[in-house]
């Protein structure tokens, strides 16, 4: 097998690489890209690929001839998604095409796995009730709304086709996701004022709000078992990745703040609030765990502990 994965060098690449490794075998070659490429830890080097040349994609695939992309590339904040709408919709939308065409023209039995996201269900959420697949989808923002169209061309597109898996993974993180996530967001600043580098003030968002999370791992091993078991998919496939259990945000945050011996006060920031936030997401993965023999196997506590000793041991090298 030789998969191709877009966006390499962000924080779910490297553990995608170790999934397929571990899932797939050692024997898979794997071209690691993304838009600014460079010397990489986890793969050694990554080529530049920007997923919204259409000539340059063309060229990578036809070079390559990879039986699999994972479409990782993306803007994956909300924040920066919203702060640069058009940008947003030529990454996602344009992006997804430009591979979907060049995998038609130059490797057609490759399959596109495309990773969306558990936000494009957005309004049916509030059903309270959890999301399966079937779900209608109702994004909210310029995050969901991208994910969703680009998630739907690739549907049209199977008609013409293309094989591609309809990833809609849901919350997920660990150790290396940047501060524009709530879980990292929280536990840096904790180790900010472990530190002493800062007042041991916490400024928060919306703590209300519920996600569906899991480790980054688990979402890893999910695409690494849709490459495994893709020739037994249908070629057009979705497939929500998701815990089942909402997490009450305020929650996740007491549950860190637990794990420090330092004194530290709450404070709500206005900018951290979202003009339009969903009260409550959770994911049914019955599909994935059916047909992928898929199944989710990190504790979420040992998540965020795991976080937490990452976020420390950036604060003291930095
Ligand atoms: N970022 C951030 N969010 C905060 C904060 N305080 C509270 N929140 C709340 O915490 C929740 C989770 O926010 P994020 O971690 O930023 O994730 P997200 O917006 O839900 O999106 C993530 O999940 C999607 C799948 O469900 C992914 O598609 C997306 O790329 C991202 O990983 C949101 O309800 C947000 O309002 C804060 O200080 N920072």
């Amino acid at each position: 097998m030789r998969v191709l994965i877009t966006g390499a060098n962000g924080f779910v690449g490297p553990y995608v690489l170790d999934a397929l490794r571990r899932i797939c075998g050692h024997e898979i070659a794997v071209a690691a890209t993304s838009k600014d490429g460079g010397p990489h830890p986890a793969f050694g080097q990554v080529e530049v690929l920007d997923v919204t040349d259409a000539t340059a994609v063309q060229d990578a695939v036809a070079r390559h001839r990879p039986t699999h992309v994972i479409h990782l590339a993306a803007v994956a904040a909300l924040g920066a998604a919203q702060a640069d709408p058009r940008n947003t919709w030529r990454i996602h939308v344009g992006g997804a095409l430009n591979l979907a065409n060049a995998i038609l023209d130059k490797a057609p039995d490759c399959w596109l796995i495309h990773v969306g996201s558990g936000l494009v269900y957005g309004e049916s959420a509030k059903t309270g009730r959890p999301l399966d697949e079937n779900t209608l989808l109702a994004p909210i923002d310029d995050y969901a709304v991208t994910k969703a169209a680009a998630d739907l061309a690739l549907g049209a597109l199977s008609r013409q086709g293309l094989k591609c898996v309809r990833m809609r993974p849901f919350n997920h993180t660990g150790p290396g996701q940047t501060e524009a996530f709530a879980v990292p967001a929280f536990a840096m600043q904790i180790a900010r004022i472990e530190a002493g580098l800062a007042q041991p003030v916490i400024r928060v968002g919306n703590l209300d709000a519920r996600r569906d999370f899991l480790d980054v791992r688990d979402i890893a091993n999910a695409y690494a078992r849709a490459v495994l078991t893709s020739r037994d998919l249908a070629p057009n496939t979705i497939f929500n990745i998701a815990s089942g259990v909402s997490w009450r945000m305020g929650d996740i945050l007491d549950l860190l703040l637990a794990r420090s011996s330092a004194k530290i006060v709450t404070e709500q920031e206005p900018l951290r609030l979202r003009p339009s936030d969903l009260p409550c997401i959770v994911g049914d993965a019955t599909r994935a765990r059916t047909l992928l023999g898929w199944a989710p196997d990190h504790p979420f506590e040992d998540t965020l502990a795991a976080v937490l000793e990452d976020c420390r041991a950036r604060v003291a090298q930095a």
